[in-house]
């Protein structure tokens, strides 16, 4: 290669890669595999050692691949956060043993853990308390995330036991379970919202949320796995593992003591089949070498430790026929096509059908019914098909058309600009979208009827008792006809009738949740109704008053005008509000003007819900207070809301500020 070539490829690489981490770390959102990943920074770093004249001062090879953001205070590590070299060959294992022989002789052990697929979390404890909570950010700094992690119940906010060092910063994953992963994504993907692609990125997503309250409603969970502090009361890892599960956090069972890499590469083999039953992501093992003056002495390059390293297993991938491609209309009406799979043994599990996300998937694979596909399961927990194996096609299979038309209501199919999913555009019905509005209508978070489960509407629709949600609250008139109903005894039928008639007391916010406006999601629709406070005002909304509204913007503007542009929509807001359910809030009474707050001065910190800060600025000043930007003795209330960073609370605290919630502060203007 040309030094000119060389220059030009190390530069393309470097932003590329740059763009993945951006992908990766801060959006969540990453666009190739690791596997990809790693090889294009494995390509890279080679060159760069054939270049060095070209390598970038800010390459990947050299930096911890995150970002510390805006959004939250940041903190400078005081033991910098690094990564970890990695590899998937068992080879680089036997060389990186022969590496760190050379360098500290025979007489040593390697703790192997687990390598939990999260994202990486320091916490500091001071007396025996959590004081501070930082991501790895750029690996120097990082955001403190503190009121995010302390909704993570397995986090001991106070230690156990004794022996604790007075100040220490301990380290570990955050993660979600898999179970909660896919539960929780399947609500996102019911609610028109980006589904993520795995746990991992899920998890990162919501550390990083600006609203607390919502981040406790998302299970996460928090292996510990290394100990950092001055003058620490142990000699090894291992013990110092011991010794913080003892102090109540959360240490994986799965650690093992080894005295030679054959033992660790015995590890490894042992998880490549025992990772698929934990009820969490993996994606590797670690490897550390485990006297911690034999690891000083190993001592670390720029970006990770020489006294550990990382073995990544590859994604498993098997060959399979392709038997029939199918179709599946979620409630918001998308077309999923779905790949039919000769049933094969993968990753622990028999794999029948695979996603093929969209059409144009099927365009760039070019695969067809009848084709040898290759599936992997990875850090997807839905298998994908990756390639198509053209050797083995048969000759004179058909290209795949994608359908025109709903395969459940015949109705033709639709495609907005700029998203690639194709819509069947008939909610009024058909039948999985009218089922699944009113599955999602009754859901917990929805109207919470638990008397009408979701098998109950599919048979009250099967028998033409129930066509609308409306026909939900009719449902009291038609005893005599479900009574007839198999399993349907006087008792249910009086529990159902109950559920239905209690239901109605919701607040508008769960009704208008239950609507299922595509992107109306619990929190949009908390907020369009403390905005517009009627169900009548929201429908006159244009697109102008609805994006003036905090947080929301003009995909969801332009769902929800077309969602009220539709007849028989308010068709059945009428006979919903005909039957009795909450269309609007109490009114508060707030004067907008007055002299209420006069002479008086407020510091706003923090988000809030129902406010953006510029909106509760306003509404101080119309009311005769004054905003000043610093805590002093003089001031009067501080106004807080959620993540307000922990020195402002203290200092308020410390000069005995009265601390006041937007409500509170609503009351002062009654
Ligand atoms: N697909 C993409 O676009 C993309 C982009 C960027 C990075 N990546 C992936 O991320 C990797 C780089 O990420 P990284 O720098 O965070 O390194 P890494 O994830 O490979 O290893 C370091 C991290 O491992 C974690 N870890 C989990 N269990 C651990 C344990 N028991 N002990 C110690 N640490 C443990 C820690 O969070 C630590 O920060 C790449 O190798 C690549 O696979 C992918
Ligand atoms: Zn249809």
């Amino acid at each position: 290669m040309s030094p000119q070539e060389a220059k030009k490829l190390i530069e393309s690489l470097t932003s590329e890669l740059q763009q993945h981490n951006y992908n990766y770390y801060v959006l969540a959102m990453p666009s190739i595999s690791d596997l990809e990943f790693d090889q294009m920074l494995k390509q890279l770093s080679e060159l760069e050692k054939e270049f060095p004249e070209y390598q970038d001062p800010n390459s990947p090879t050299l930096k911890v691949g995150g970002e510390i953001t805006k959004s939250f205070k940041t903190v400078k590590h005081k033991y910098p956060m690094l990564s970890l070299g990695n590899t998937y060959s068992e080879q680089d294992l036997i060389d990186f043993d022969t590496r760190v022989r050379k360098a500290i002789g025979d007489d040593f052990e390697y703790v192997c853990e687990l390598k939990f697929d999260g994202l990486s979390m320091s916490l500091t404890y001071n007396n025996g308390k959590l004081s501070q909570a930082v991501t790895r950010g750029d690996g120097t700094k990082g955001d403190d995330v503190t009121t995010n992690i302390k909704t993570i119940k397995t986090i001991p906010h106070k230690l156990k036991g004794m022996g604790y060092p007075e100040e220490f910063e301990i380290r570990g994953e955050v993660f979600m379970h898999r179970a909660a992963f896919e539960k929780l994504n399947a609500e996102r993907e019911e609610n028109g919202e980006q589904p993520f692609a795995n746990p991992r990125n899920f998890a990162s997503g919501t550390v990083k949320m600006q609203d607390s309250g919502e981040v406790a409603k998302r299970p996460l969970d928090c292996f510990l796995y290394f100990l950092y502090g001055n003058n620490l009361p142990f000699k090894t890892h291992w013990e110092s593992l011991q010794a913080v599960k003892s102090w109540g956090f959360k240490v994986s069972e799965h650690i093992r003591l080894c005295s030679n890499i054959n033992e660790v590469l015995d590890f490894i083999h042992d998880f490549d089949n025992e990772r698929f039953k934990l009820s969490f992501d993996i994606d590797g093992i670690v490897i550390k070498v485990n006297n911690y003056a034999q690891q000083q002495e190993l001592g670390f390059t720029a970006k990770s430790p020489r006294w550990a390293i990382s073995y990544k297993y590859k994604a498993q991938e098997v060959e399979t026929r392709l038997l029939s491609i199918t179709y599946q209309v979620g409630r918001t009406g998308a077309v999923t096509p779905v790949a039919n799979l000769q049933p094969v043994q993968l990753a622990g599990t028999t794999v029948k059908r695979a996603t093929l996300h969209n059409a144009n998937e099927i365009e760039r694979l070019d695969v067809r019914e009848g084709d040898t596909v290759l599936v992997e399961k990875g850090g997807e927990i839905i298998p994908k098909i990756i390639s198509v194996n053209l050797d083995k096609r048969p000759a004179g299979l058909h290209k795949t058309v994608y359908i025109q038309n709903c395969p459940e209501c015949g109705t033709e199919l639709i495609r907005k600009a700029g998203e690639v999913a194709w819509y069947c555009p008939n909610d009024i019905s058909c039948p999985p979208q009218i089922v699944g509005k009113m599955q999602h209508f009754t859901s917990r978070k929805a109207m919470n009827i638990d008397s009408l489960g979701d098998e109950t509407i599919v048979q009250l629709f099967n028998s033409g008792l129930l066509r609308t949600i409306a026909d939900i609250y009719s449902l009291s008139d038609k005893k005599t006809e479900l009574l007839l109903l198999d399993r349907m005894g006087q008792r249910s039928v009086n529990n159902l009738i109950a559920g239905i008639e209690a239901s109605k007391n919701n607040p508008f916010e769960k009704v208008l949740f239950g609507l299922g406006i595509r992107y109306v999601g619990e929190t949009v629709a908390k907020k369009l109704v403390q905005h517009f406070k009627n169900i009548d005002r929201l429908i006159a909304a244009n697109t102008e008053e609805l994006v003036a509204v905090n947080e929301i913007g003009t995909r969801i503007a332009e769902s929800v005008i077309d969602y009220f542009a539709e007849p028989a929509h308010i068709y059945q807001i009428e006979q919903l509000k005909a039957a009795g359910l909450q269309f609007e809030i109490e009114e508060k009474e707030i004067v907008f003007e007055s002299d209420k707050l006069e002479g008086k001065t407020f510091l706003i910190s923090g988000v809030f819900a129902q406010f953006g800060r510029a909106e509760l600025k306003d509404l101080i000043e119309a009311n005769g207070g004054k905003i000043v930007s610093s805590i002093s003795a003089k001031l009067n209330f501080l106004v807080a809301g959620d993540n307000m960073g922990p020195a402002k609370l203290k200092k308020a605290t410390d000069l005995s500020i009265p601390i006041i919630t937007d409500n509170e502060l609503l009351e002062m203007l009654k």
